[in-house]
This record gives structure tokens, C-alpha cells and sequence, in this order.
């Protein structure tokens, strides 16, 4: 008789043929379904598994988004969307720590499967997009490459008849503040640009902390979730750059530089431009 410990005999329940298990609940059959290699390369499944849990992770992004502008639009008390957002901010930073884990994948790696990709590219994850789109970086432009897919294309399309999480932040901010702000500040479908009444009045949030402090705290999520993807990004052509140096990029980018350009996108320009007058 085996001398291993059996937690059957402290009460573990061993038969699941008519209860839900572990594997049932999570449908992991399912899941481990999903990996279909286009190669025979050893670090083809690493690429998989790496894109597919960042997707995962980007759709409780989107849950919590959407779960928080809800909360900030309603205007009632703000401490739910504060949690989320802060939630928001450290799933952005596991996904920072999962570039370590792809960084183990050299050129010489990459280069044995990069040809099965075809044309396919981070470019074309909806998610992603519909990410920077609830957040306020509204470039439509970027919505073609999901022409054939109606149901991603619509629901991007749907995305931005919604005011994005900085409008809604900064109809608070005017109700908070009584600054009001142009109707350019609230445009639908181009990216936030900086605007000179909006610095006014965060910075009045900034200097009188205690009379704002909703605003403040919720100025400092943002602050806090722009941080987080700024370095995202950064790991992400600095990634590129390690991997592919300087060329094109499968999706038909410039590839690195393409990248870069992206790391000049400001989301909340305002928050970041008012600290050099405190
Ligand atoms: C060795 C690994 C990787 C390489 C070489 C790589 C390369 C690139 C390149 C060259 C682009 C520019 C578009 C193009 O022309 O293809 C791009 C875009 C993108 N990649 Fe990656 N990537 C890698 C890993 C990842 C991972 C792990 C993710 C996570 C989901 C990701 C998500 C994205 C996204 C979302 C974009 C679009 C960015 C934007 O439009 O701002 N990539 N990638
Ligand atoms: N754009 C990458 C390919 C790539 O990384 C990729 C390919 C398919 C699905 C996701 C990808 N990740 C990020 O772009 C390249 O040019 O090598």
C-alpha cells in the first residue's frame, strides 16, 4: 500500500462523473484546444501562449473599462471606478513582467517560424484596439483591418459612439470645477488632444487636493494606468527591436519605427502637462 498522503481520507472529493470539477467550470478543454501551430519551431507555442494570455488580460482590461466609466458617469460615488482602475493598472503591469518571459526568444528563435505568421500582426487585435479607443486614442483610421471581420468592425463602431473614459473623467471635472471646456475636447472619433481650459482646471484639482479630492484620486488613477501602458509600450519595441532589429513589420508597418511614433501617444495629455506649472 502506497505511503503517499491521501486527502480523500480527509474529506476530498475524488469523483466529478456527475458534479462540475475544476476543468468543467474553466472549460479547459476547450482552451487547450485553441493552439494551432503554423510551424514545427520549438518557441512557436511560447509565441501563442504569450499573444493569447495578453489577450485574456486585455479583455478584463476592457471589462474593467467599461465597468468604470459606468461607475464615474453616473456620478455617484467614484471609489468602485478608483478600485477598477487601480486593478487596471497592475494587469498592465503583469503583462510588463510577460515580456521577460518572450525576451528568452532570440532572433535566431523567431526567425525558425516568423514566415508562418503571413501578414498577421498585434496590428490587427481588436481588443487592443477597442482598448486605446474606450480610453480616448480614437485613431479610426486603424479600424479598416477589421473590415472582414462585420461583428470586431461594428463593435469598435459602437466604441466610439460612446464617450471615452477621459470624457467622462472630464465631464466630472467640469461639474467638479465649473470650468467648462470646447466641444472639441469631447470629439467622438479623433484622439484627445491637449486643451489649454482642461490644464486649468486639473491644475486647480492639483493645487487645492483636499476640496477635489475625488477628482485628485481620480486624476492619479489615470496618471497611474497611462504610467503602466506607457511602459508596455516600451517593452514592446524594445522587444521588436531585439527580436526583428529594423525590419518591416508583418502587418506592413515600418516596424520599430512605427512603434516609436506610437510612444509619442499622450491619453490624458493634460494630466502630464499641468505638472511642470505646480
Ligand atoms: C517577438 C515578439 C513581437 C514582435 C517581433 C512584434 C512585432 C510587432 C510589429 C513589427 C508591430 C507593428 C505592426 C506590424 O507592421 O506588424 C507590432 C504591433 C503590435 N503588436 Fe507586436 N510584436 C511582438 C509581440 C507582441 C506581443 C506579445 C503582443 C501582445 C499582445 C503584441 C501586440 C501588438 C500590438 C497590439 C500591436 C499594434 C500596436 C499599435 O498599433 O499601437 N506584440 N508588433
Ligand atoms: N508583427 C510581428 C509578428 C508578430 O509579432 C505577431 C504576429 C501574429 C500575431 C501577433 C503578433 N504580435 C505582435 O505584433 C513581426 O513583424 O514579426
Amino acid at each position: 500500500m502506497s505511503k503517499a498522503y491521501d486527502p480523500s481520507r480527509d474529506g476530498a472529493k475524488m469523483s466529478y462523473a456527475s458534479d462540475m470539477s475544476y476543468g468543467d467550470y474553466l472549460h479547459m478543454d476547450e482552451l487547450l484546444a485553441t493552439h494551432h501551430p503554423q510551424s514545427d519551431a520549438h518557441d512557436e507555442l511560447l509565441f501563442i501562449i504569450q499573444h493569447q494570455t495578453s489577450e485574456l488580460w486585455m479583455r478584463l482590461v476592457l471589462h474593467e473599462l467599461g465597468a468604470a466609466r459606468k461607475v464615474l458617469s453616473a456620478g455617484g460615488d467614484f471609489r468602485p471606478a478608483f478600485k477598477m482602475l487601480a486593478r487596471v493598472a497592475r494587469i498592465f503591469d503583469q503583462l510588463n513582467s510577460a515580456w521577460d518571459v518572450l525576451r528568452t526568444m532570440t532572433p535566431s528563435d523567431y526567425t525558425t517560424f516568423r514566415n508562418a505568421l503571413g501578414n498577421s500582426s498585434g496590428f490587427q487585435s481588436h481588443q487592443y484596439r477597442l482598448i486605446e479607443y474606450v480610453l480616448g486614442n480614437r485613431n479610426v483610421s486603424l479600424m479598416k483591418v477589421h473590415e472582414h471581420r462585420p461583428e470586431l468592425h461594428a463593435m469598435l463602431a459602437d466604441e466610439l459612439q460612446r464617450p471615452s473614459l477621459y470624457h467622462v473623467s472630464l465631464g466630472a471635472l467640469s461639474a467638479a470645477t465649473g470650468v467648462s471646456f470646447p466641444s472639441q475636447a469631447f470629439r467622438m472619433d479623433n484622439p484627445h488632444s491637449a486643451d489649454a481650459d482642461i490644464q486649468r482646471a486639473w491644475k486647480m484639482v492639483y493645487e487645492n487636493p483636499a476640496r477635489f479630492w475625488d477628482l485628485y484620486e481620480l486624476a492619479e488613477k489615470l496618471v497611474d494606468l497611462e504610467d503602466y501602458f506607457r511602459r508596455w509600450r516600451f517593452n514592446h519595441v524594445t522587444t521588436v527591436e531585439r527580436v526583428i532589429g529594423f525590419k518591416r513589420g508583418t502587418g506592413g508597418t515600418s516596424g520599430v519605427q512605427y512603434l516609436r511614433r506610437m510612444l509619442e501617444v499622450e491619453l490624458f495629455p493634460e494630466l502630464w502637462h499641468l505638472r511642470t506649472e505646480l
